[in-house]
C-alpha cells in the first residue's frame, strides 16, 4: 500500500524535540519520528542508535526529558494511564511477554476476563478467546498453554492481543531474529493483510533486505540522532548504509568465483546421524570456508552442534585432522581445537555477571597460570588482545560484559571462540542482532584466519553470512540436498532452502 503524501495525510505517530539520558549517555538527542497511517515504517540503525528507547517513549513506559508524541492527532496518554496507551500502541518484543504457564486464551484475557458477578466466566473467555483469534486469522487453539507455541504463532497472539486494546499502531522489535525464511515470508504476509485493514507498523531490524521487502517508509537513526526519513524505493542500499554509518557503504556482497580449495581434509564426516539429521557426510579442507544454509527445522544446528561437543549424534564419525571428534564434550571440543559461537550469546555464550575480560579469555584459563590459578595480569593482556584485534568497543577488560551494546557482546563471544587457537571455527548465526558495521568486523575474522589454514563453518539464516563461503551446503529435511560453490545467486539458493527447485 503506498502511504499518503505527507502533506494530505495527519499523521498516525508524530514524535518531535525526543530527547532522553541516562546518567552521562545522551539515547536520545531531539529525535523525531513521522509515521503515516497504513504504512510500515521501518527503524533502523546501528546497536546503541536509540531505538529501543525511544520505542520505549512511544509505549509509554517512560517518558521522554523533553519532546512530545502525538497519536493522529492528539496528545499521547498522560505516564501511567496504561489503558489509554494500550489503545494506542503495541510492542511486540523479541523476548515473549506472554506468560507461557497460562493459556492462549487466559493471556489474551489476562486482568480483563470475562466475568459475571465477579466470577470469571472460563468458557466465555475461551469463546471469546476464540472469536478474536479468528478475526485475525490467527490459528491457535486458545486451551493450550501458551508456552507450547512456536516464536511464529506466539507473535501472531501477541498481535491480536495489541489489536483486541484497539491499537492500530504495532511496533514490531526485530520479529524476524528467531523466524527461519518460511516463517518470515508468513509474517511479511499477515503484516500487509493487516495493513490492508487499517494497522500500521513500526518494523526494527537489521536485516535491511527486509526493510526493502515489507517497507514503505524508512527512518535512520544515528548516535541517538534523526538522520533521515524517506521512502524505500527512493534509497539505494548503499545510502541507507551510508546514512546508519556515517560513511560510505562497502557492503561487501560480491560472491565471486573462487577457485576450489584443494589443501588436506581437515574435518571429515561420514554418515552421522540423530533424530533431527541422517546419513550426513561433508568434509572440510584446510583454510576452507563452508557454509551450512537451510530452515530451522532442517538439522543444520543440530549438526553443528555435535561437531562443537554441544550433543552427541545416534551414530556415525566425524575426524579433525585423524582424530575422532569427542562428540558430548565441549571441553574436550576445544582441546581438540574446535572453537565455536553458539547460537544463543545470551544462554550459551556469555556470563552475564563476569567482565569483558573474563568471558573473552574463559575457554583459555587454563593456559593464563598455574594449577587453573588465572595470572589477573596475563588474563588483562589476553583479553587487552582481543580488544583491540576485535574493535571491541568497552571502557575495558574489567567492564561487565552486560554494559556492552549486542554487537560488542557477540565480538565478545567471537574473542572466546578465537583464543583457543581453533583449527576449526564453527560460527552459529554469528551475526543475529548485531549491526551492520559488527557484522562486517564479524565476517572479516573469517577471512583472515582462513588465511592461517583455520576451517570454518558458518550456519546462518541470513545470506550476507554465507557470502564469505568457498561452498554452501543446504540442509533440507535433515540431508544435504544441495551445494552451491561460490558465485551462487541468492534466488538458487533460496530456493534450494525452500525444497523448490529454480
Ligand atoms: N536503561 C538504560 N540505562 C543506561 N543506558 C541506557 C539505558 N537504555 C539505553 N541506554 C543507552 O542508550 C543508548 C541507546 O540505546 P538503545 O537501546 O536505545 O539503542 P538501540 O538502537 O535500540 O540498540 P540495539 O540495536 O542494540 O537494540 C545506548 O548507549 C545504551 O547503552
Amino acid at each position: 500500500m503506498a502511504p499518503v503524501p505527507l502533506a494530505e495525510a495527519v499523521p498516525l505517530v508524530e514524535a518531535t524535540g525526543v530527547s532522553k539520558r541516562f546518567g552521562s549517555t545522551v539515547a536520545l538527542a531531539d529525535a523525531r519520528l513521522t509515521v503515516l497511517p497504513g504504512e510500515s515504517h521501518a527503524l533502523v540503525g546501528r546497536n546503541g542508535a536509540g531505538k529501543s528507547t525511544l520505542v520505549n517513549v512511544l509505549t509509554g513506559i517512560f517518558p521522554p526529558d523533553t519532546g512530545e508524541v502525538w497519536f493522529d492527532g492528539e496528545p499521547a496518554p498522560k505516564a501511567g494511564d496504561r489503558d489509554g496507551w494500550r489503545a494506542k500502541v503495541a510492542c511486540v518484543y523479541q523476548k515473549s511477554t506472554i506468560i507461557p504457564e497460562l493459556t492462549v486464551a487466559e493471556n489474551l484475557f489476562i486482568n480483563r476476563q470475562p466475568a459475571t458477578r465477579g466470577v470469571i466466566g472460563w468458557k466465555r473467555m475461551r469463546r471469546e478467546a476464540a472469536e478474536l483469534l479468528s478475526t485475525w486469522d490467527v490459528q491457535v487453539d486458545p486451551s493450550v498453554a501458551a508456552g507450547e507455541l512456536n516464536v511464529q504463532d506466539r507473535q501472531f497472539v501477541e498481535i491480536a492481543r495489541a489489536l483486541s486494546f484497539g491499537a492500530r499502531f504495532i511496533i514490531l522489535d526485530e520479529p524476524t531474529a528467531q523466524l527461519d525464511n518460511a516463517e518470515i515470508e508468513r509474517l511479511f504476509t499477515r503484516m500487509r493483510s493487516l495493513q490492508d485493514s487499517g494497522v500500521t507498523f513500526l518494523f526494527i531490524s537489521h536485516h535491511l533486505q527486509e526493510v526493502y521487502e515489507v517497507c514503505q517508509t524508512v527512518t535512520v537513526f544515528r548516535d541517538a540522532r534523526w538522520i533521515a526519513t524517506e521512502p524505500v524505493a527512493d534509497l539505494p542500499r548503499g545510502a541507507l548504509v551510508e546514512a546508519m554509518t556515517g560513511e560510505a557503504a562497502d557492503l561487501g556482497r560480491t560472491t565471486g568465483h573462487r577457485e576450489p580449495v584443494t589443501a588436506d581434509v581437515r574435518l571429515a564426516v561420514t554418515g552421522l546421524s540423530d533424530g533431527a539429521y541422517e546419513d550426513v557426510s561433508l568434509d572440510v579442507r584446510r583454510g576452507e570456508v563452508v557454509g551450512l544454509a537451510g530452515s530451522s527445522a532442517s538439522g543444520k544446528i543440530e549438526l553443528a552442534e555435535a561437531l562443537v561437543g554441544l550433543r552427541r549424534p545416534g551414530g556415525g564419525t566425524a575426524t579433525l585432522d585423524g582424530r575422532p571428534v569427542p562428540f558430548g564434550d565441549v571441553r574436550k571440543a576445544m582441546s581438540a581445537g574446535i572453537g565455536f559461537v553458539p547460537r544463543d550469546r545470551h544462554g550459551q555464550g556469555l556470563v552475564a555477571g563476569l567482565s569483558v575480560g573474563e568471558n573473552a579469555t574463559m575457554t583459555i584459563a587454563d593456559r593464563l597460570g598455574p594449577f587453573g590459578i588465572i595470572s589477573p595480569r596475563r588474563l588483562r593482556e589476553a583479553a587487552r588482545t582481543s580488544i583491540k584485534g576485535l574493535d571491541i568497543k568497552t571502557q575495558g577488560p574489567e567492564q561487565p560484559v552486560n554494559g556492552l551494546s549486542g554487537g560488542n557482546q557477540q565480538k565478545v563471544v567471537m574473542a572466546r571462540a578465537l583464543a583457543v587457537e581453533p583449527r576449526l571455527l564453527v560460527l552459529i548465526n554469528p551475526t543475529a542482532g548485531v549491526d551492520v558495521k559488527s557484522k562486517e568486523a564479524l565476517l572479516a575474522v573469517v577471512d583472515e584466519i582462513r588465511q592461517g589454514g583455520t576451517s570454518v563453518i558458518i550456519i546462518s539464516d541470513e545470506l550476507d553470512d554465507l557470502r564469505p563461503c568457498d561452498r554452501v551446503l543446504v540442509f533440507f529435511h535433515g540431508r544435504i540436498t544441495a551445494e552451491h560453490a561460490a558465485g551462487w545467486n541468492d534466488h538458487d539458493l533460496v530456493a534450494s532452502i525452500e525444497g523448490v527447485s529454480s
